[in-house]
């Protein structure tokens, strides 16, 4: 065996010879997705373009290092690398590979050529980016964010709908829900459009109350069904793998319902009887306490939920919450926001 340090020039450049090999297959494969799987332009141009930046750094002397019969790594495969178990993982796994490959680059172009190092940084920073678009939108993800959510706000019509919400996202608010029982569908189409931009500069989720074509038509990340509406199953056919789906459950049973037809979490109340949702009757700190005994899937209590209750609420076993009227009735919906989260445990 020859020592590395015998010809280091040549095991410097075969190193990025591989490197760049690698991170170039590992956005391909990412690409791919982002094409037909998303039909997303945007970040299929992002792959595009950091696939042709990485090729003109492929030079011709770095390819003529490369000696693969030599190269004793061929024969090494990880089992992980043969389990997919999911597209989540499979994406995961490839921008994992191409931030590895890149930080090669960077290491070892430092020796050779500080440009190509200086050039696979930038490129590796911009990975790290597509990897949060792109993973925040994978179901994975998704539920990830989800269940890093305390608070989660269920919107009422307001002239000032959208400031409210963007007051309460700078609050630290993480999940919105554009709830609207009565507006006409063209101004339904347009707010939702504009939350889910909204919600998406600050990286929070957003989903749509009731209406599957709403969300489906401005890309929400999910939609919220009560009992009232279409089965999950066909949800989940309109909306296909990546989305979120919630149910609104009151007893144990619909609880059990909502588990078994895939519900990714569950709505429980009401708490308390509210005017928000006149007439309902309210389910009760009990069924607090039955969800948290028996919910498998992220449950967030819901139902005349305040300031001066949420303690209560959190004594039965709540860990996240949703509210309507706490926040956009609230003077000031950022502090709101903010005194919910800190006593869910998650304030600033
Ligand atoms: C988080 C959350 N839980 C429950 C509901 C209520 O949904 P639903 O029973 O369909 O009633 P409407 O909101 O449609 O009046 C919810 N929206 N969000
Ligand atoms: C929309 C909704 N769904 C409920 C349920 O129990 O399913 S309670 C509710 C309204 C919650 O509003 P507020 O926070 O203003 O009381
Ligand atoms: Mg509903």
């Amino acid at each position: 065996m020859n020592h590395p340090v015998d010809r280091p020039l040549t095991a410097i450049h075969r190193i990025l010879d591989a490197n760049l090999d690698r991170a170039r297959e590992g956005l391909r494969i990412v690409e791919e997705w982002c094409r037909f799987g998303l039909n997303d332009a945007s970040l299929t141009a992002e792959c595009k373009d950091l696939r042709q930046h990485l090729a003109q750094w492929h030079t011709a002397d770095l390819r003529a290092a490369r000696d693969t019969p030599g190269d004793p790594g061929t024969d090494l495969t990880h089992t992980a690398e043969m389990e997919r178990p999911s597209l989540g993982a499979l994406l995961q796994a490839n921008l994992c590979r191409v931030q590895e490959a890149l930080r090669v680059l960077e290491e070892y172009g430092k020796l050779d050529r500080p440009e190509m190092a200086a050039a696979c940084k930038q490129l590796r920073y911009r990975v790290y980016a597509l990897d949060s678009q792109l993973m925040g939108r994978s179901h994975d993800g998704r539920m990830h964010k989800l269940r890093r959510s305390p608070l989660y706000l269920v919107t009422s019509p307001h002239e000032h709908l959208l400031p409210i919400v963007e007051a309460a996202l700078q609050g630290g608010l993480s999940l919105v829900q554009y709830r609207d029982k009565t507006a006409e569908d063209p101004t339904r189409l347009q707010l939702a459009e504009k939350l889910c931009h909204l919600c998406r500069r600050y990286d929070a989720l957003f989903l749509v109350n009731d209406r599957v074509d709403i969300a489906l038509a401005v890309d929400a990340d999910g939609v919220h069904l009560g009992q009232q509406d279409i089965p999950i199953a066909l949800a989940r056919q309109i909306l296909g793998p990546s989305r979120i789906i919630g149910r609104s459950t009151t007893n144990p049973d619909e609880m059990q319902r909502a588990l078994s037809e895939g519900a990714d979490y569950i709505g429980v109340g009401p708490v308390y009887e509210t005017p928000t949702k006149a007439g309902k009757a309210a389910a009760g700190l009990d069924y607090v306490r039955y969800a948290a005994a028996h919910s498998p899937i992220p449950w967030f209590a819901i139902g005349g939920i305040d300031a001066e209750n949420l303690g209560d609420v959190i004594a039965a076993g709540a860990t996240q919450v949703a509210v309507v009227r706490a926040i956009m009735q609230a003077q000031q919906p950022t502090q709101a926001t903010q005194a919910l989260l800190t006593k869910l445990g998650a304030g600033a």
